[in-house]
């Protein structure tokens, strides 16, 4: 099966080259995001930090195998200042309508662990090939609640690679019945609904908790591409969305494309929705990116890399155009990682942080788990990954933020800075490899510098000029 993804790799990463190559001789690509997910005082947010974790997909409690200890280390290594917590529909409803308030602790609990440390959460419903419920095991899918879970008879034979479980007749027809395409099942996006709605009344109050991913990686069983994302995925994300807003008018609801394509660098059709909420609306777009080419067993070198890099050019413009056509919306990268024992990774790691910055894109890693993909080994080792992860980056801007450029030992950030004396201070992240004793602000004043938590405080002069850029260099 690795020789069939290889396959597909090879000829969706040719086209790509192609008409990436093409493209980018013809047009300058869209513009960067020009809106920002904002914090209590109106600052611009930027997101680094992980998804965690894949650990608490399929355990009982339903919670991530990670401690408060861990996320002191995790502040400590990388200056992280976000979280994409997954959490899963099988147990906020465990049975229809039935709320687990028990559950809500748990994750409210693990909350208080980031909102302590300054951190903010965006609460990912997190499901991967419907749930459990496909196969008699449970052994497979993760999300989704078993009593929502509708085979009808369909079978779903067992593969070794995960993904091909999506092609499985009973999966297919599981999916068929959420978004009702079967036309027996209306039921059960608005149970998904509910289930969005009990959660953001929960933390509706909670300042931490900055967003709302509705569905991770969304998959349309018979209906793919732009009939599922401009038809039914578009209509549930109105449904939860309005269902949140009975409860809570603050928190951004973020949005995903149908994994399948997006991810690889393809164009999504996902539609508008409307945000009911009183002033303007607070919708965010959450895609991810898994080059197909990576898995061409090269990595990021040799000839995998031109591929990879234009998908990853062609993943950045089509990201930019769907954000403009929801409405010129916030963007966060949900999800992007690899094997960082490849060749190239790390430097991989770096153009998609590179990319992302000179997009105005907050990141999320996939993911915190420890292993070859995360931060750290089994044992709590530091992996290669933080040596790319730990860099400097801005936290909160007062102002309007553009974009920004990392180096070892400099932070450019493009802002339009606030007329008024905003009641906050900028803050950025600066790492001790290149900034040891903290750093100097070229177009700013310095108001603190925190060696702990290497966070970098200041105001921003002339606030009547325009667009300008600011400059933090090692002190
Ligand atoms: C065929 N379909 C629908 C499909 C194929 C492959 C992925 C995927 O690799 N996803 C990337 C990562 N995201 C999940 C968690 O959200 C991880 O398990 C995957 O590695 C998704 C969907």
């Amino acid at each position: 099966m690795f020789a069939a993804r290889s396959a597909i790799a090879a000829g969706l990463g040719v086209l790509l080259v192609v008409g990436g190559a093409a493209a980018a001789m013809r047009t300058p690509g869209p513009a960067p995001a020009d809106s920002f997910i904002t914090d209590g005082d109106g600052r611009a947010l930027v997101q680094h930090g992980f998804s965690t974790a894949s650990s608490s997909k399929s355990v009982p409690d339903g919670m991530p195998d990670f401690t408060e200890d861990q996320l002191v280390q995790e502040q400590a290594d990388m200056g992280t200042n976000f979280v994409r917590f997954l959490i899963s529909w099988r147990k906020v409803e465990p049975s229809p309508g039935d709320y687990d308030q028990g559950y809500l602790d748990d994750v409210e609990e693990r909350v208080g662990w980031y909102e302590e440390r300054g951190y903010h959460v965006m609460l990912d419903m997190h499901q991967d090939l419907w749930g459990s419920g496909i196969t008699p095991e449970g052994d497979n899918g993760n999300g989704a609640p078993e009593w929502a879970t509708y085979l009808d008879g369909f079978p779903v034979a067992h593969h070794d690679q995960w993904e091909l479980y999506y092609l499985e007749p009973g999966v297919i027809h599981a999916f068929d019945n959420f978004w009702n395409t079967t036309g027996e099942h209306p039921e059960l996006t608005d149970h998904y609904a509910g289930a969005w709605r009990a959660v953001a009344e929960r933390f509706a109050d909670d300042d931490a908790v900055v967003a709302y991913d509705l569905m991770n990686e969304p998959y349309g069983g018979t209906v793919q591409g732009p009939a599922f994302e401009a038809g039914p995925l578009t209509a549930l994300y109105q449904k939860t969305v309005d269902a949140i807003r009975e409860v809570d008018q603050d928190s951004w609801a973020c949005l995903e494309p149908q994994a399948l394509g997006f991810n690889w660098g393809l164009p999504s059709a996902l539609g508008a929705v409307d945000d009911p909420r009183e002033g303007d609306p607070r919708i965010a777009f959450c895609p991810h990116l898994y080059p197909l080419p990576m898995d061409l067993g090269d990595g990021f070198s040799g000839p995998s890399r031109d591929m990879v890099e234009t998908t990853v050019a062609a993943w950045r413009s089509n990201t930019l155009r769907t954000a403009e056509a929801l409405g010129g919306v916030p963007i966060i990268l949900g999800e992007f990682g690899l094997d960082t024992t490849l060749p190239g990774a790390l430097d991989y790691v770096d153009l998609v942080y590179s990319t992302s910055d000179a997009s105005g894109i907050g990141i999320a890693y996939w993911s915190r788990d420890p292993g070859s993909w995360g931060p750290y080994e089994v044992d709590g080792t530091p992996r290669n990954l933080i040596t790319v992860l730990d860099r400097p980056y801005p936290r909160a801007i007062a102002g309007e933020l553009h974009t920004w450029n990392s180096g070892p030992d400099s932070l450019e950030i493009s802002v339009t800075p606030d007329s008024g004396d905003g009641a906050e201070p900028s803050e950025v992240y600066l790492p001790a490899a290149g900034f040891p004793d903290g750093g100097v602000v070229e177009g700013g004043e310095l108001v603190s510098w925190d060696p702990e938590l290497r966070i970098l405080r200041f105001t921003i002069d002339g606030g009547d000029d325009g667009e300008q850029t600011v400059v933090v260099r090692p002190s």
